[in-house]
């Protein structure tokens, strides 16, 4: 597809000027999508430097099955599994994360607030790729990992209000391919499905928080680990 419907449905799209990507036009909002905007070698070294763990193959290792990943010696990244309450109970959220950014901008969801970790130069490095796609500096990264088809995200938007009036949220991926899904929050009926590769690149735009939802299923013959770190901006409380 160079211009014309994206993929199964009614949206025009059109390549980029990166002579990467393609642009989406969806109804309140746009997609930025590069299947491949990195290619293997430079994807691969990113996707080792994200589970580096001392003493470990993080490409072998059944991290779906370790109990303890909160105890285990990351090298690079943070990774931590964060626990929610519903209704009175203890859930681990089914995906590991970690939150990168400016300090003066901590982060608060599912009543969780984080405080961000330092800018490392491997995100930085991705930072700049996407300032030259967005025109824009984001100032915060949530890495999130699914350790195998087991982990997922259920439906929901990025609107939170810290994120300002109309978010843009610029997502990498490594890894396993996963299949990530939006769909109109008011009609169900109306979806896009976009394959997240290793090495690919997706921006939500315009309006779209406001009126999509989006989710990555699990996926069950998915083995291996899926890195997706989503880049966003937050702005300060008295800002806002
Ligand atoms: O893993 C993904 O592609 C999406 C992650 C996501 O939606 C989020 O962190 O808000
Ligand atoms: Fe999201």
């Amino acid at each position: 597809m160079i211009n014309g419907k994206f993929q199964n449905t009614d949206f025009d799209a059109h390549l980029h000027n990166d002579g990467k990507g393609i642009v989406i036009a969806v109804p309140y909002g746009r997609l930025y999508y590069a299947p491949h905007y990195f290619d293997q070698t430079q994807s691969d070294a990113f996707f080792d430097y994200f589970l580096k763990c001392d003493g470990i193959n993080s490409r072998e290792y059944d991290w779906q099955n370790e109990t303890d990943i909160n105890a285990m010696p990351f090298t690079n990244i943070a990774w931590h599994q964060d626990t929610i309450k519903m209704y009175g109970k203890e859930h681990r959220l089914p995906r590991v994360s970690a939150w990168y950014g400016d300090s003066d901008r901590p982060y608060t969801y599912s009543g969780i607030t984080l405080q961000p970790k330092t800018w490392t130069d491997k995100l930085n490095q991705l930072r700049d790729e996407l300032e030259k796609i967005c025109k824009r500096r984001f100032n915060s990264v949530l890495c999130n990992w699914y350790r195998s088809g087991e982990d997922h995200i259920s439906w929901h938007t990025d609107a939170e209000k810290e994120l300002g009036k109309n978010p843009m949220i610029a997502s990498v991926n490594f890894g396993e391919s996963r299949r990530f899904l939006l769909r109109l929050t008011d009609n169900h009926d109306v979806k896009v499905e976009i394959p997240l590769h290793h090495g690919s690149v997706l921006v939500m735009a315009g309006e779209l928080q406001h009126h999509w939802q989006h989710s990555v299923p699990k996926q069950k013959r998915v083995k291996f680990s899926r890195i997706n770190l989503t880049f966003r901006t937050i702005y300060n409380k008295e800002t806002i």
